[in-house]
């Protein structure tokens, strides 16, 4: 293991992606999450060899959630590659075991966005491959979330956008195969920290991971993860164009002073020469705001169903106690206290 390692492909990958991407631009400064796995580990060892070519500041974050007896020595072990290194690191503990997955991811987002905005990184990079990219594409698909949702894991996001120091969450890892990170850390001797949670079949990730695709691949197709990243991949642009014409009707045809004198409305004589899809999209805009929430399919059905509805039909009332009323060209919400 040296500071700097002989190129390889997935540098020339890398490099090209950035380049074309542009999501890590030169000279800024990236704060790198390491978990001490194969993919965190390949990704920061070709952050590090990129980094003459590119002038960014590289340091290190880790959280540790406790999960695991020897959680405390994996982060010990990062901090070792960190000095190594000679790059800045940043470690956290939680005070409280996380209980759930989505617990622990929420306390590690939040911790890594605390560390990037006191210390002044603009983007914060994770490991995230295609395979992830795949996995996640599929548990979503089971769990019936619509193309947003199957657009799984995007190049890059905003972490915290409340903030005047806007944060950037970054993936550049999302052409990259978890085999190829395996192969990348094998030749360059990098010491991976196995999880040994990551082999534990009572999460449904790593169900998907060890026996649902490794099925598909043998029975369906061995280029099974590269399509369903390559379809993510797609629905992420439509999903992009979707929104981006849905936010244009929605300034166009929702009125909403938020307050109890002009109740919210919709003029649903513009929406219906509108596409299916993006009357949904619309109604799904209008719900989230009312209910101040994620709306669910048959929420967002109802009130799609107005838009042909006869005059003076009538939803029950949605979370929070609103009724939306048709009155003519009109969708009018009315709140009750529930
Ligand atoms: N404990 C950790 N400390 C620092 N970074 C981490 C930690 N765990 C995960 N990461 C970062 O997140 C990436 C993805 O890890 P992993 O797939 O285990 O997380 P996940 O919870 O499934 O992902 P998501 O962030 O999408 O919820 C890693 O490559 C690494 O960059």
């Amino acid at each position: 293991m040296s500071n700097l390692s002989p190129w390889t492909f997935l540098h020339t990958q890398l490099h090209r992606t950035l380049r074309s991407r542009r999501i890590l631009p030169a000279s800024q400064r990236l704060l790198v999450a390491v978990s001490g796995g194969q993919d965190s580990l390949c990704l920061i060892q070709l952050l590090l060899d990129l980094q003459p070519k590119w002038h960014w500041q590289i340091a290190m974050v880790n959280c540790d959630h406790r999960w695991r007896s020897d959680s405390q020595a994996n982060a010990d072990y990062i901090e070792q590659l960190a000095n190594y290194w000679q790059i800045p690191f940043y470690r956290e503990t939680a005070a409280i075991i996380p209980a759930t997955e989505a617990a622990a991811r929420e306390w590690r987002y939040q911790v890594l966005t605390e560390i990037a905005q006191s210390h002044n990184y603009a983007y914060i990079v994770t490991g995230h491959t295609k395979s992830d990219r795949a996995e996640t594409l599929l548990y979503n698909l089971i769990r019936g979330s619509g193309s947003d949702g199957l657009q799984a894991l995007t190049w890059q996001r905003p972490l915290d956008s409340r903030s005047t120091n806007s944060i950037t969450l970054v993936r550049p890892l999302l052409d990259i195969t978890r085999e190829q990170t395996g192969n990348f850390c094998q030749e360059k001797a990098l010491k991976i920290w196995v999880d040994s949670t990551n082999d534990d079949l009572h999460y449904a990730r790593n169900r998907i991971r060890h026996e649902v695709l490794p099925y598909l691949q043998t029975h369906f197709n061995p280029q099974v993860e590269s399509h369903l990243a390559q379809t993510a991949e797609l629905l992420r642009s439509e999903v992009n164009y979707l929104e981006e014409v849905t936010e244009t009707l929605f300034q166009q045809v929702v009125f909403w002073e938020n307050d109890s004198q002009n109740p919210l409305k919709i003029n649903r004589l513009v929406l219906r020469q509108t596409h299916e899809a993006i009357k949904r999209r619309v109604s799904r805009k209008v719900l989230e705001k009312v209910m101040q929430k994620s709306a669910n399919f048959e929420q967002i059905e109802k009130l799609t169903a107005l838009i042909d509805a006869p005059n003076r039909t009538q939803t029950d009332p949605f979370p929070g106690g609103a009724i939306a009323i048709v009155d003519g060209e009109w969708i009018v919400f009315n709140f009750f206290s529930e």
